[in-house]
Formats: C-alpha cells, structure tokens, sequence
C-alpha cells in the first residue's frame, strides 16, 4: 500500500477581543497579522524572531465559513478511504468550541463540524464509483482521564484499541449510522449537551473534557471489497491557569487533569520532532494521546486548528500556543488508506489463489534443470529473470554472470515461496477471524 510523507498541517485563528479585554486599559494586543501565513507576536518575553509562519492565519475578522473553506480536502480525503483529524489547540476561552462546532443549528454560524457534516453529504452526493455507502456517527470525551460515550453516557470507562481497518478507535462507543445532514446535526447536538461543561472566570461555558466526534465512510463494493475512512474531530479542553480561572473544588481538579493531558500531549509532540529521532513516544501516558496515536506521526492527515486571543493579557498562554504549533508543524505523518476490508468468499478466493502458487513453486524447485533446487551446475535455468539480470549487470563474465543468476535465481523463488505462504497464512487468520 503506497503512503506519502505529510507534515501536519497548522493553521491559527484569532478571536476577537472579548468584553473584559476590550474594556482593560491595559488592551493591549499581543499579535498583529502580517500575511495569509505568517503573524508576529508582540507581546511579553518576545523571543528574538518574534516571526511565526503557518499554513495559514486567520484574523479576528474571519467567518466561520472562512475558517472552514482550507479543510474540505481533508473533509472529503475520508471518502477515498483516509483518515482525516481536525483538532482545535488553545488555551481555555480562545475560541476551540466556537470554532469547532460554533452554534450547529445557524446556518452562518455553524462550525466545523456541522459543515464537514455536510461536506460529506455534498461528496457522498457527487461519488461517481457503484457502492453502498454507510456514515456512522460517534460522539466521546475524554474526562478525568476516563473516556465516556455521550451517545450513551452510561458507558463511561471505553478503552482504546487498534483496528486494522480503521486505525485507532474507541471499542464499544455507538456508532450510530446516520442517512442525512439533519440526522448528524440531531445526534452531535445529543451527544454534546452531555458533555462535562462549567462556568470559570475566563469563560462562562469552558469544556471540562477533550470531546472528540467520529464520522466513519464506509463504502461497500459490488465484488465485496469495504472501504473505510475515519474522520476524527477534537475539541480539546483549553490549557489553563488556576489564578485566572479562579478555580476551586472540583473545577479545578478538573483544571489539573485537563493540564496533565495537553503536557503529555505536549511531551509526545516533542517526541516525534527530536532532532535526535528515535526517541521514545509516550503516546499511554494519557487517553488523550492514545486516542490520537494515528493522528500525530500516523497514518491520518492531519490539520491543527491553533485558537489564540490577541490581547495582552493572554500573551503567556498565546506564545505557548504558537510554540506548539510551531513544534507540531515538524511531525511528519506517513498518510495511508486504510487496509480494504474483504468478505469471506474473497478472502477464501485469495487463500485458494495463493495455495495454488505454492503448488506451482514447488513444483518448479523441484524440476530438473529449473537451476533453483540444486547448488545450480546445470546449464539452462535462464528465465525473463537471468536475463534482466544480464542485460543490468554490464559486461560481467560469462561464468559469474551465471552463477549470480543461478543463485538470485534460487533466492528469489524461495523468497516468493515464502512470501505465498505468508499470503496465505494472514488470508486464512482473517478468514477465521483471528488477524
Ligand atoms: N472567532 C470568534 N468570533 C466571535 N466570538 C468568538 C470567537 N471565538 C470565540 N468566541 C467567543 O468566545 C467565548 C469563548 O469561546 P469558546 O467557548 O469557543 O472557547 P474555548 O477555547 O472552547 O474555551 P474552553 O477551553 O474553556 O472550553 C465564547 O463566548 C465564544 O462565542
């Protein structure tokens, strides 16, 4: 299966002043937008290149159909098969929620989600290929470092697992099939009023959990291969400072898990772009990363929406924001399709086709003269593969060219030997359920 190296994406968006920031005499701001990609901060301890550049920036001014127009490649890459993650990154207030699900029932003020909801419809609409397609809708969050399902909130310890069709999913969370744009709206709306919310002083409804929406494409074909792509949208709880929320009790607990789950996620962001490599990626340290293994450094695609405030009083938080996004830019994902799913007469078709070929091989080892079953002194054994051999190796010796021959030769077929029987082996485990 071919991959292609992808860096993830990071894109910033800025929100408006809000009242009590707008009203400080000391409102001041902290970025100025430069360009389409690139902004300055301006703020305190403003490091030497106070330059920042991104794939792309978004002022205060922008709509939330705007913010959304850079992503529909990513949106509509699931219909092929991929898995795609839209993540918002910020401190507590700056904008994640609004930007991510905005208010789901105004057409103008819809957020991603709503609108890659209906991205989806418009892609499922244009599909050209004859399939059978099926959207499925799961709605989690993360909470306290325990993942519950807001489609069904009384199951509230899911674990994470791996699916060879899917990548990284949450076992045991509904996932409830969806025939239309309304359908997704009523449900992600259900989903999402359970969600843990409270009031602090930096944000009257802030997010107590990461919630994360899953939208899965699954396109089933006439010859019975299933297609299957993941589209992963986080609203992550925003990073916060006790002094400034005024937490007690348990929102501040809360406050403490939220902040212990963006560092480990800060810590496997820095693990992916060691200038060392190889370093150890702490992915179970915390749900959180565990939920977005193939995410970062993975097979999805990627794009990282950075939520900052441009005001003064906020610099600290907005720095760190931008320095993660800056650090995150440098994770390489190795973008893949998922593995097809194949139903049982396919695969006892591939185990029947790959019996077969390692009858032939052995046959062919077996044949006097094949220049493959014995050390190789007999003369003929020349095939399409000596002679390419030949013809690439220059003017070699007539001798050494053959004994080469003769013994790639030998290789090669014990190689493709081996290589069916492994064909076989992994067609006859899934067959029986077992890969
Ligand atoms: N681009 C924007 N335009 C207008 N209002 C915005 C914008 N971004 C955020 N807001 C407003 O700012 C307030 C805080 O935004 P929001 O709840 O989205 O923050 P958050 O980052 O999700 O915070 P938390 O992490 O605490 O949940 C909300 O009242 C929201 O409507």
């Amino acid at each position: 299966m071919s991959s292609s190296r992808d860096g993830i994406q990071v894109v910033v968006r800025l929100r408006p002043l809000n009242e009590r920031e707008s009203n400080n005499t000391a409102a001041r701001r902290c970025l100025e937008v430069v360009d389409q990609a690139s902004l300055q901060y301006t703020g305190r301890d403003a490091p030497a290149n106070n330059h920042f550049g991104f794939d792309r920036v978004y002022g205060e001014q922008c709509t939330q159909e705007e913010a959304f127009e850079g992503l529909t490649e990513t949106v509509r890459s699931v219909l092929q098969g991929f898995n795609a993650t839209i993540m918002a990154y910020g401190q507590t207030g700056s904008g994640k929620t609004h930007t991510l699900l905005g208010d789901v029932c105004d057409r103008q003020q819809r957020g991603v989600v709503p609108r890659a909801v209906a991205e989806l419809g418009r892609g499922i609409a244009d599909c050209q290929d004859d399939c059978q397609i099926k959207v499925t809708l799961s709605v989690i969050e993360i909470y306290n470092e325990r993942i519950r399902d807001l489609l069904d909130p009384a199951k509230e310890n899911l674990q994470v697992t791996h699916d060879r069709e899917r990548g990284i999913v949450v076992a045991n969370a509904t996932a409830q099939p969806v025939a239309n744009e309304r359908d997704c709206v009523e449900l992600m709306q259900r989903g999402i009023a359970a969600r843990a919310v409270s009031a602090t002083a930096m944000n009257a409804g802030s997010s107590r959990s990461h919630c994360v929406v899953y939208l899965i494409v699954e396109r089933a074909f006439a010859d019975g291969r299933i297609e299957c792509g993941k589209l992963c949208l986080v609203d992550l709880a925003g990073s916060e400072r006790q002094d400034k929320t005024a937490a007690v009790g348990l929102t501040a607990a809360e406050g403490s898990q939220i902040n212990k789950s963006l560092s480990a996620l800060g810590n496997v962001v820095n693990a992916l772009t060691d200038p060392r490599g190889k370093a150890h990626v702490p992915f179970r340290d915390s749900k959180l990363t565990r939920v977005l293994q193939d995410s970062l450094g993975g097979t999805a695609r990627t794009v990282i929406i950075l939520c900052c405030s441009p005001s003064l009083l906020n610099d600290a938080e907005t720095l760190s924001s931008l320095r993660f996004g800056i650090r995150a830019k440098g994770i390489q994902n190795s973008v893949q399709a998922n593995a097809v799913k194949r139903t049982p007469e396919q695969l006892g078709k591939a185990l029947a086709a790959a019996q077969a070929e390692v009858e032939a091989l052995k046959q062919r080892l077996a044949l006097p003269g094949s220049g493959a079953g014995s050390s190789g002194d007999t003369p003929s054994g020349t095939g399409g593969l000596q002679n390419s051999i030949d013809s690439s190796s220059g003017p070699l010796q007539p001798g050494r060219a053959l004994g080469l021959a003769r013994g790639v030769h030998k290789w090669v077929l014990v190689g493709a030997l081996q290589l069916a029987g492994l064909v076989a082996y992994f067609a006859a485990a899934e067959l029986l359920g077992c890969a």
